[in-house]
């Protein structure tokens, strides 16, 4: 794999009985991308993103994370990566300090680092003052918030978020562009995942258009734009399957306002 590469995934498919969710899917994203995988519900997100971060078994394909195997290597591969699912998977009797802590020692982060990290995020998603509280008390939003504050203090390689955006106020949904922005710029990767053309738009560098499990399209927004009614299977009918509704109208209109960046 060539070294700017962090992720790479070839001919990748997965059925469920007969019906074919994923069909051979190829994609090369290199390292410092923030990459978004757009395509409308039931496309086939999840389960590529389930077989990329070695949840779910792919039936073919080859998928490498940073250079290594993610189902031949799978602990290696894993150090290397966070994933973020659509729905958080938390500890509902820990706090969120709690919940924290332990990622910090499973991923035997240094204790000072740990501490300084753990707050900057809390704070960032305006979450220090609950922190202590448990979680089962969390709004959906805020579990999300404390989910992504474990992966921010892990600072891992490559990110993968499923539908990061859903359950966040438009506030949050604008802290995590800008943090995703800035740590792409030091060179992290994201693959995140959306159904909302506004939000791949505004948030990703370059977007993979995913529909009835086969990627449709690839390029940057501009690029695609371009594309619109050009192409025999147009894309314009696509897009505007893709927009936005009016509850995501503020979300949308807080990550369109450009404001100063969030440094990590
Ligand atoms: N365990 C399963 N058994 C059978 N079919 C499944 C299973 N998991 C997913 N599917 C089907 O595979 C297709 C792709 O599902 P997937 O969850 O990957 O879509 P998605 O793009 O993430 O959609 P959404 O935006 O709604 O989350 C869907 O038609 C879904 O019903």
């Amino acid at each position: 794999m060539e070294k700017s590469l962090s992720i790479k995934v070839r001919n990748l498919s997965k059925s469920y009985g007969s019906f074919h969710a994923v069909k051979n899917v190829n994609l090369e994203i290199k390292k410092g991308e923030l990459f978004c995988f757009l395509g409308p519900n039931g496309a086939g997100k999840t389960t590529t993103i389930k077989m990329m971060t070695g949840l779910l078994e792919p039936g073919i394909g080859e998928i490498e994370i940073a250079g290594t195997n993610i189902w031949k290597s799978p602990i290696e591969a894993k150090k290397k990566m966070a994933y973020i699912p659509d729905h958080p998977i938390l500890y509902p009797k820990l706090s969120g300090r709690e919940f924290l802590r332990f990622i910090g020692s499973v991923f035997q982060i240094d204790q000072d680092v740990f501490e300084e990290r753990m707050e900057k995020y809390l704070s960032l998603f305006e979450l220090s003052g609950r922190a202590d509280e448990l979680i089962e008390s969390y709004s959906h939003g805020m579990k999300q918030k404390i989910n992504l504050c474990g992966a921010f203090i892990r600072q891992p390689d490559v990110l993968f978020l499923d539908e990061p955006t859903v359950g966040l106020d438009p506030k949050g949904a604008k802290t995590l562009k800008n943090l995703l922005q800035s740590m792409c710029r030091q060179g992290m990767t994201v693959f995140m995942s959306t159904h909302i053309l506004e939000i791949a738009e505004q948030m990703c560098d370059r977007v993979g258009i995913i529909k009835n499990g086969e990627i449709i399209a690839i390029g940057t927004m501009e690029e695609l734009r371009q594309k619109e009614g050009k192409t025999q299977s147009s894309l314009e009918d696509l897009f505007l399957e893709l927009t936005g509704d009016a509850d995501t109208l503020h979300l949308i209109q807080e990550l369109t306002d450009d404001d100063e960046k969030v440094e990590k």
